[in-house]
This record gives C-alpha cells, sequence and structure tokens, in this order.
C-alpha cells in the first residue's frame, strides 16, 4: 500500500459524509477519497461540497481503492458484498466496515473469504472530529493496515482497538448509539426551559454550551463523573432537587435498559443477517 493510500466508500449517507467531512478537516486529501451510491444528485452534492470523486458503480470504487470503507446500512450490506467480491478477490485490498451487527466472518465470507478486514464502529460527531470509535481486526490485517484504519479513526477523534470482536455490541450500544443519547437530552432539556418561558434558542444555545462544557470538564479533571456531580449539589440547593427527582424517577435502571436493548438489537442483527444471507 503506497503511504498515502485511496480510500473508497461504498454509500454516501450520515456516516460516510461524517467521516469524510472530519478527514478533510484533518488533512486528508480529497484526491484519494472515493464514493459511490446509487443516487447521482447526491454524489454530485458530495463531489461539489468535499471535492472527492464519485461514482455509481460500486464495483470501479472498489477497484480504485486500497481501503474500502462499507457504510452501507447492514440490510444491503450482503448485496454490495456479492457484487464487488469478485473485484476485491483480485486486487485484494484492506475491507473496514463500519455496519452495526455484522460480523468479520459474515462479511469476509460475502466478500470471498480470506480478506483483511477491520470493523469500525464509528459515531457520528466525526463530522466535526469528535468522534468516538471501537476497532476490531481480524487476523488478516497487518500491522501497517491497522495503523492506515487508525490513522483514518483518529483523525476524527478517539479511535480504540478492542481485543474482542464481541464487545463491538457494547461499544455500538455505548458511542455508536449514544450521540442519539445525548441529543434526545438536549432536546428534553430545551423544551422544559422552552416550557418554562425562556427563549427557545436561547435555551438550545444554553443547553448545549453546559452539554459540551460538562462533556469537556469530565474529560480533563482527576475527579469521576460522581464527583463532579456532587460539586454542582449545594446542599439544599436547587440541583439536589433536580437530580433527586432523575433518581426517584429511575433515570439509571432506565439509562442501564437502554443500552441493553440495543447491545441486544446489535447481536439480533448479526445473527439475522448471518442467517439471512447464508
Ligand atoms: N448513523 C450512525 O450514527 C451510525 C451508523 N453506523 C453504520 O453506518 C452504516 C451507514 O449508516 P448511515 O450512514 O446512517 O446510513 P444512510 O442511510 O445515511 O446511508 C446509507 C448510504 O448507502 C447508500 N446506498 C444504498 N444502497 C446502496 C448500494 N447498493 N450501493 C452503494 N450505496 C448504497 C445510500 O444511498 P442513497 O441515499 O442514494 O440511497 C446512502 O448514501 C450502517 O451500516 C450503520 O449501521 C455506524 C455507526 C453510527
Ligand atoms: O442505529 C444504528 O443501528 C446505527 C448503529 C449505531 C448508530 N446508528
Amino acid at each position: 500500500m503506497s503511504t498515502s493510500p485511496t480510500i473508497g466508500f461504498i454509500g454516501a449517507g450520515n456516516m460516510a459524509t461524517a467521516i469524510i467531512g472530519g478527514m478533510l478537516d484533518s488533512g486528508f486529501r480529497a484526491a484519494n477519497i472515493w464514493v459511490s451510491a446509487p443516487d447521482d444528485d447526491h454524489l454530485q452534492t458530495m463531489r461539489r461540497k468535499f471535492g472527492v470523486s464519485v461514482t455509481t458503480d460500486n464495483r470501479y470504487c472498489a477497484e480504485q481503492s486500497d481501503v474500502i470503507i462499507l457504510a452501507v446500512k447492514p440490510q444491503i450490506m450482503a448485496e454490495v458484498c456479492g457484487d464487488i467480491a469478485p473485484m476485491v478477490q483480485n486486487t485484494r485490498p484492506l475491507v473496514v466496515s463500519i455496519a452495526a451487527g455484522l460480523t468479520a466472518d459474515t462479511l469476509d465470507n460475502w466478500l470471498g473469504g480470506g480478506l483483511p478486514l477491520v470493523r469500525v464502529m464509528p459515531n457520528t460527531p466525526s463530522l466535526v472530529g469528535r468522534g468516538a470509535a471501537g476497532l476490531y481486526a481480524n487476523d488478516g490485517v497487518s500491522d501497517a493496515q491497522k495503523k492506515t484504519v487508525e490513522s483514518i479513526f483518529s483523525s476524527i477523534g478517539l479511535a480504540l482497538w478492542l481485543e474482542d470482536e464481541e464487545q463491538i455490541h457494547g461499544v455500538t450500544a455505548l458511542s455508536g448509539s449514544g450521540p442519539a443519547y445525548f441529543f434526545l437530552m438536549l432536546e428534553a432539556l430545551e423544551g422544559a426551559a422552552s416550557e418554562a418561558g425562556i427563549d427557545p434558542r436561547t435555551a438550545r444555545q444554553l443547553a448545549i454550551q453546559t452539554m459540551a462544557g460538562a462533556a469537556e470538564m469530565a474529560a480533563r479533571s482527576e475527579h469521576d463523573p460522581a464527583q463532579l456531580k456532587r460539586n454542582v449539589m449545594s446542599p439544599g440547593g436547587t440541583t439536589e432537587q433536580a437530580i433527586h427527582t432523575f433518581e426517584e424517577g429511575g433515570l439509571r435502571p432506565l439509562v442501564e435498559k437502554a443500552y441493553q436493548s440495543a447491545m441486544k438489537r446489535s447481536k439480533e442483527m448479526a445473527t439475522e443477517m448471518a442467517q439471512a444471507n447464508q
């Protein structure tokens, strides 16, 4: 593989856009990026926005690429892999899948077998360089290839290797789906503040800044989140009342339940996909 590998994205949706946007901001060259998807209008918008090369032909995209990033929905992955399998068996690129719930073995099988394959579970804040990704490599991936994948995903945020592929389910439920949990919290806080008479734009700005500030503080502090929380809770004050309301309302078990349900769905998807496309 050359020092600047050509990276081909198959799929041009939310996640591909987030990763490409983040990569370009961090210095990757648009000239080294190909994107394929069925809708040419959408691709042309991406070409204009990012300067990347585009095609509606997945095989052509695969043929150009040293690294192929599979960024389509899990439900159509078998069809996409079947289509590019003859090509990749010939060119033998490094394959990276960001799909939820599709094991490395299943993907490798659909691609004809014996390929170096990395599974990554990224998230949409990659778009602003603040992504969080868990990475797992199968046995066919060389150290140099691992470095290549790491360089892509660490350019758009935190990229941590996992020893065991099973852990991807837990990472999916944590950081893969996680941005949506925090967006839900933002929606709820903004709604509550607006109801109380604060201008909705002001409420949104204050809620976002508070979430970003709390996250930054937690990242920099030597204290754990429980201590940071206590530091805000003046005895007999307002925060104590709100935290008490959250605890009494069962927020912790609810978070646990939501986390478990996302993880369960990830495992179900792995089984369903493997069985449906044998
Ligand atoms: N969204 C997220 O937060 C995360 C998603 N993921 C994973 O990323 C993957 C993509 O998700 P996301 O970006 O949200 O999905 P999107 O629906 O936004 O994007 C899917 C893309 O695939 C394209 N596509 C559809 N059919 C084909 C085909 N036959 N060949 C090539 N491209 C095709 C679509 O094109 P068109 O629009 O023209 O139909 C679209 O550009 C999924 O596997 C998901 O599990 C992982 C982590 C986080
Ligand atoms: O909801 C999903 O299935 C994907 C995977 C993680 C985030 N979005």
